[in-house]
């Protein structure tokens, strides 16, 4: 089941910590602090160090950060639920660090690719709750799409307090973990397809002639009419397809030239792939030893 934002947010007033503040870490509390439901001030911002970073982050959005190693610590300890934001090659390390100092009620919710409940457990060294999520960078305007496990440790109240936070930034699907990775190559990964269609796609206007603005702007509203589209009508994506393209005419011809490339077969591929390189990463997580 899919859950939709909801209009009557509301407020999650637990201290959140985010353990590495990058894209996705900004994307998520760009989404949460545009939509009133954290106080920016109970959210404390974490990295390895880059003081600039930190600096832009209190100055954009009125968190707090921790930078120096004491302070650090100190905000993982103080925060109610930590949010693992690094990148899959540095969790295992950071993990490690992190289980001596956890108690039992502060809840992991995990965005790290790949990294599965039963490996975060491990390497913190205990039954933590644990809520492993796959979120997009949309999220950063109200509009991500996320898929959701919990650990059986996370209690009814850590269950709804992780809807409310994703549900504020886009929809949630929960699902068996054994879905993930596919789910990875849909929706966490999609962003960066469709974005590699509208490339081409104003790259060809340009290339026949209309300005780069034009291009641009033609291309973004053909990709929002179009999965609204989708959305508003309720007909499968085939049979909308079907409706632009005139027997013989130009779409049927475009259409073709993507046929004989196999270009939905390659797409599908794509979408394999992206779950494949994410079991890889989450193996070498597995027996990460750093
Ligand atoms: N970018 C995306 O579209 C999505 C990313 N993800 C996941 O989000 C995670 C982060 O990705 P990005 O934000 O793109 O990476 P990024 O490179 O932009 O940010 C990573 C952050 O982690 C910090 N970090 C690393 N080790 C640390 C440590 N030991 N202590 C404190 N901070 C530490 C870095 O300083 C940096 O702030 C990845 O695991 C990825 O799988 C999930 C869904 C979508
Ligand atoms: O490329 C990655 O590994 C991450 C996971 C989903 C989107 N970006």
């Amino acid at each position: 089941m899919m859950s939709h934002p909801q209009s009557l947010q509301t407020l999650i007033t637990e201290p959140l910590c985010f353990y590495g503040s990058g894209s996705m870490a900004e994307a998520i509390l760009r989404g949460l602090v545009n939509r009133a439901v954290v106080v920016p001030a109970h959210v404390t911002m974490l990295n390895r160090g880059n003081k600039e970073r930190l600096d832009y982050l209190v100055q954009r959005y009125g968190v707090a950060v921790a930078g120096e190693e004491s302070t650090r610590t100190a905000a993982l300890q103080q925060a109610k639920v930590i949010v693992l934001a690094m990148k899959p090659v540095d969790a295992a390390h950071a993990l490690r660090q992190l289980g001596p100092t956890l108690t039992e009620d502060q809840l992991i919710v995990s965005v790290i690719a790949g990294l599965e409940v039963g490996t975060i457990q491990h390497l913190l060294g205990r039954k933590q709750p644990v809520a492993r999520t796959m979120p997009n960078t949309s999220s950063s305007i109200g509009l991500g799409a996320t898929g959701l496990v919990f650990s059986e440790e996370v209690s009814l109240e850590q269950r709804q307090l992780v809807h409310h936070l994703f549900e504020a930034v886009g929809t949630v699907t929960e699902i068996e973990e054994s879905q993930m990775e596919t789910l990875t190559g849909i929706s966490g990964s999609g962003p960066a397809y469709i974005y590699y269609v509208m490339e081409s796609m104003i790259r060809a206007g340009i290339e026949g002639g209309l300005s780069a603005e034009q291009a641009r702007e033609l291309t973004i509203q053909t990709v929002i009419g179009a999965s609204h589209m989708v959305q508003q009508t309720g007909e499968e994506p085939a049979a909308l397809r079907a409706k632009v393209t005139s027997p013989n005419g130009s779409t049927a011809a475009a259409i073709k030239v993507f046929e004989d490339a196999h270009m939905q077969d390659t797409i599908v591929r794509g979408v394999e792939r992206c779950a494949e390189r994410s079991r890889e990463m989450g193996a070498a997580l597995k027996e990460d030893n750093s």
